[in-house]
């Protein structure tokens, strides 16, 4: 079956002086779609952030399609979209512009050729954006705003997509861009780490849920689907009509 996409073994990360990560075991194989899921600081962000090295590990081991994290270079194998932040960046770009930031690691010297112009304008079309193509980004809503971090994501045509909450605060129907994008690029191969506060429409995608719980993993295997939604972070169930003990899922909260 080949190297993992991603390793993570024995993983240790602190943030200030609090241990954050505390022991992560994580590994994603080829094709594979593992949403990480947990409750509000449990470590969802820094344990993605740790394998694209924008948090240095303390202890344990990270792997990039088998390759030591520290000497990974092949960045352009890797597609990241970070958790959105309320502003929208404060830099005035165009939508072209941010999309081609996403490209420049497969350039040579930043130049851009024909297929590189036609990456940025497939990624564009494939979020449903390239008709605003010359906007300012400043001037988008919040789910066209994550549709163009998507596909800047998208224009290195990336084997390995990295996302932190790509539904978060998007509306209904850049909810269902994301979604049907991601079923193509599931479709066409690729591999998909994505933090999740809950599965929703991508739920049909989702082959493993991670749990994470204070740094720890606290459960891998099947998305918790039979659980419903009353199992997502922050619905630690609690049964009012129930005779016996509260029914505690107990699993993401
Ligand atoms: N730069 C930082 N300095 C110190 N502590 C931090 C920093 N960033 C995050 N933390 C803390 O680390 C813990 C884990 O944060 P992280 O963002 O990884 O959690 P998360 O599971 O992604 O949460 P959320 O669902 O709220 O995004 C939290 O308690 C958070 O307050």
């Amino acid at each position: 079956m080949g190297e993992p996409v991603i390793a993570m073994r024995g993983v240790r990360a602190d943030l200030g002086s609090r241990p954050v990560l505390r022991g992560i075991d994580l590994t994603v194989r080829h094709g594979e779609v593992v949403a990480l899921l947990g409750a509000n600081g449990s470590g969802k962000s820094t344990a993605i952030r740790t394998v694209i090295g924008q948090v240095p590990v303390s202890e344990g081991e990270i792997e990039l399609f088998g390759t030591e994290r520290k000497r990974f270079r092949d960045w352009s194998r890797v597609g990241y979209v970070p958790q959105r932040t309320t502003a929208a960046g404060g830099v005035p770009a165009t939508v072209t512009e941010v999309v081609s930031s996403g490209r420049l690691s497969r350039t040579r010297f930043g130049v851009f050729r024909k297929a590189d112009r036609d990456a940025v304008r497939q990624a564009l079309e494939l979020v449903g954006m390239a008709d605003r193509a010359k906007d300012n980004v400043d001037a988008l809503s919040g789910g066209q705003h994550q549709r163009v971090l998507i596909a800047r994501a998208l224009a290195s045509e990336p084997e390995l997509l990295i996302m932190d909450e790509p539904m978060a605060g998007v509306d209904l129907a850049s909810q269902e861009v994301l979604a049907r994008t991601l079923r193509d690029q599931v479709a066409a191969g690729a591999t998909v780490l994505l933090v999740l506060h809950e599965l929703g429409a991508l739920e049909p995608l989702i082959d493993r849920a991670v749990v994470l719980r204070d740094g720890c993993v606290q459960h891998d295997g099947p998305p918790p689907r039979a659980l419903g939604q009353h199992a997502l972070p922050g619905h630690d169930h609690v049964h009012p009509h129930s005779e016996h003990e509260p029914i505690r899922t107990g699993l993401l909260s």
